[in-house]
């Protein structure tokens, strides 16, 4: 079987072309950033061919030659080195290591950045992201929904904007119950898209339009996916794909109820073959059940349908920048390693605040409430990757061992340590039932049962209807030992990490107050991205997980077993929610939510400091 392997750096992006590829050097992994490189080959080549535009050029090791871009792999090439200079000169060392290469793979982004592809030949082996040729097909379930339009058709958009996906090789369909022609679905995501497009990219957008399909049909209809089948055949067909290598993508942007139908319709009549490399994954989006006992049997449903390998269980919360960014920070600093521990750390809060109600989606989360819609998944899936161990390696199944793991060390939640919140108003919406005892607003406190966590409180907190909108993850240290500069009343050291807005970390650390008197005030080390990182356009969380999903990473998808424990956490404080043992605390819309999640944290062990205002520079 044809294989190739591409070693990038993780600040590596590649700007696919027909006929070839630019690379496009940023400080993160974005292919937006389009400047040229030079490159120089700093590898022994043992054969001919393979860069520069079809010249051919020779190399001794550690020689450099500059090769203007683009550059175009030829099926020659022998495991090369690549250093590429940015106009900033920044300079990045690249392994290319390949037997054959095409313009597919190419553009398929299965060769193209991802946050923890390795340098090493051997690595990209081991995570096993191999060529694949056929063309692909974006099935989205529930096009008429409103996941798809605000996140499923954009992400794709963007992906299309940056060449991961091409209009020779893609097509895309949509498919519900909702009658409408193809043109009606462009327009509606046109109108959604169309806001936030820049008219350079209109023509982009109108371009993308135009690969997008739309069928109707049930969700447990034969004839539907029959006629789903045929058209992505048909599809196929025209592009030559030959039979066992395209690949299909389900995406299921639709409420879990109708997941067993629509997977048994897939799996009947919708499946291609894959003996030559092709593929039919399935994107679940959460909840992923409600219970511990409607989640298993979710998931033994799938799971008679598909293999894990198959089933991508998406958890938006893995796809933002700064929740990538945790195993980087904890596990390649050595400042963090000694100090990341009960000894150190008083207790670690994850907050999720969100300055509007339940708009329009009262319905569905009246059902679910704020446990089921944020804790029990984003917070939670953020915890493990704030609490587990190193990982034996970045490969996917090393990573969520590890999840598995730090959750099931958590020990029950106790009531006590729980207060619900609703708020003023919530009741009001005609699809909220009026004796709701939905919170809309939760603080939970987490105990880790381990040798690094024992008695550290991980606080999760998470609100609709606030006084705010953002999401962090704010670590406190204990107090200094024998602290000769009485500095208590500045506080104490944090490390914060805000996810959103405005991507951030700092650090609240006492320094002397500038100035001739030796007294102490409190100020922050402030690592803010948009300052930071002037050039980057910080990917959407949904770009990067449906990429991942091309290229068969599951590393940042929830697997099966994960999806058990974390459940088992949860399943008996929503229990007693729902049969009424626990209510909801009134609050304000527009507030911080019931002062008693206040209390029960100064409890916990959290101290707030007084006096002490910073408005960093990317919020103010
Ligand atoms: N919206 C969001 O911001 C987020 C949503 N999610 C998850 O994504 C999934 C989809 O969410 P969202 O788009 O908001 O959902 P919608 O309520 O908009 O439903 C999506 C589509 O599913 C079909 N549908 C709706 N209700 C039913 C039903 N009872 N039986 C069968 N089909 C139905 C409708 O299409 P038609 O009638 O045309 O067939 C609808 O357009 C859910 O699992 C949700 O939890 C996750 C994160 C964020
Ligand atoms: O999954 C969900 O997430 C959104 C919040 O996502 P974010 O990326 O904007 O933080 C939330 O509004 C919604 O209720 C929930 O289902």
């Amino acid at each position: 079987m044809e294989r190739n392997y591409l070693g990038t750096h993780s600040s590596l992006g590649w700007d696919p072309r027909p006929g070839g590829f630019t690379c496009a050097v940023a400080s993160q992994p974005t292919p937006r950033d389009h400047r040229r490189v030079r490159i120089a080959i700093v590898g022994k080549r043992e054969r001919k061919g393979g860069v520069g535009g079809g010249e051919h050029r020779k190399a001794q090791s550690g020689e450099h030659k500059r090769v203007a871009a683009p550059i175009r792999p030829s099926p020659s090439a022998r495991p090369l080195l690549v250093r590429f200079h940015s106009k900033k000169n920044k300079i990045i060392i690249l392994q290319l290591a390949m037997s054959t290469v095409s313009d597919t793979s190419l553009r398929n982004g299965s060769l193209g950045n991802n946050s923890f592809r390795s340098e090493s030949f051997s690595e990209e082996k081991d995570m096993g992201l191999v060529r694949e040729a056929g063309c692909l097909s974006i099935i989205v379930l529930g096009a008429s929904g409103d996941l798809a339009k605000k996140k499923t058709f954009p992400a794709l958009f963007h992906l299309f904007q940056q060449g991961f996906l091409q209009e020779n090789d893609v097509h895309i369909f949509g498919y519900a119950r909702t009658k409408l022609s193809d043109d009606d679905l462009r327009e509606r995501i046109r109108g959604y898209l169309g806001k936030v497009v820049s008219t350079e990219n209109v023509e982009i957008l109108s371009k993308f339009l135009q690969l997008i399909k739309y069928v109707s049909g049930s969700y447990d209809s034969e004839e539907g996916f029959q006629l789903l089948d045929m058209q992505v055949s048909e599809h196929e067909t025209s592009k030559n794909s030959q039979p066992g290598t395209s690949r299909r993508l389900f995406y299921l942007a639709l409420p879990p109820s109708v997941y067993p139908s629509v997977c048994t319709m897939i799996r009947r009549h919708c499946m291609n073959q894959s003996d030559l490399g092709g593929w039919t994954r399935i994107v679940v989006e959460k909840p992923f059940g409600k219970d511990l006992e409607s989640a298993e049997d979710l998931s033994a449903q799938l799971g008679e349908l598909f293999d894990e390998k198959q089933l991508y269980r998406i958890d938006h919360y893995l796809g933002k920048e700064l929740v990538q960014n945790l195993l980087v920070l904890r596990f390649a600093n050595r400042f963090f390693m000694p100090l990341w521990n009960r000894d150190n750390i008083d207790n670690i809060q994850i907050v999720f605040r969100e300055d509007f109600g339940t708009e329009g989606r009262g319905g569905y989360f009246d059902e679910y409430g704020i446990i089921r819609d944020i804790i029990q998944n984003h917070l939670l899936q953020v915890l493990c990757l704030v609490a587990m161990e190193k990982p034996v390696s970045l490969k996917p199944e090393h990573i969520r061992d590890e999840k598995v793991k730090v959750l099931q060390s958590v020990l029950p939640i106790k009531p006590e340590e729980v207060v619900l919140g609703q708020y003023e108003g919530y009741k009001n919406d005609p699809t909220v039932s009026d004796s709701s005892n939905t919170p809309t607003f939760a603080t939970a406190v987490l105990r880790i049962h381990n040798e690094r966590w024992e008695g550290v409180p991980f606080i999760l907190k998470a609100g609709k209807a606030l006084n705010s909108r953002k999401a962090e993850i704010r670590v406190q240290f204990k107090d200094v030992p024998g602290d000769i500069f009485k500095s208590k009343k500045q506080g104490r050291n944090e490390f914060v990490i805000r996810l959103q807005p405005s991507e951030a970390m700092y650090m609240k650390l006492t320094v002397k107050k500038p100035g001739l008197q030796m007294s102490t005030i409190q100020s922050e080390l402030d690592l803010s991205y948009g300052l930071r990182y002037q050039d980057v356009k910080i990917p959407e969380a949904y770009e990067r997980l449906i990429l991942d999903t091309i290229r068969g990473d599951q590393q940042h998808f929830v697997r099966r077993d994960e999806l058990r424990v974390a459940w088992e956490i949860f399943t008996p404080l929503l229990h007693s929610i729902d049969e009424g043992q626990l209510k909801p605390i009134s609050y304000k819309p527009g507030s911080r939510g019931p002062a008693e999640a206040d209390e029960l944290l100064a409890k916990a062990g959290y101290v707030q400091t007084h006096g002490y205002i910073w408005i960093p520079p990317t919020l103010a």
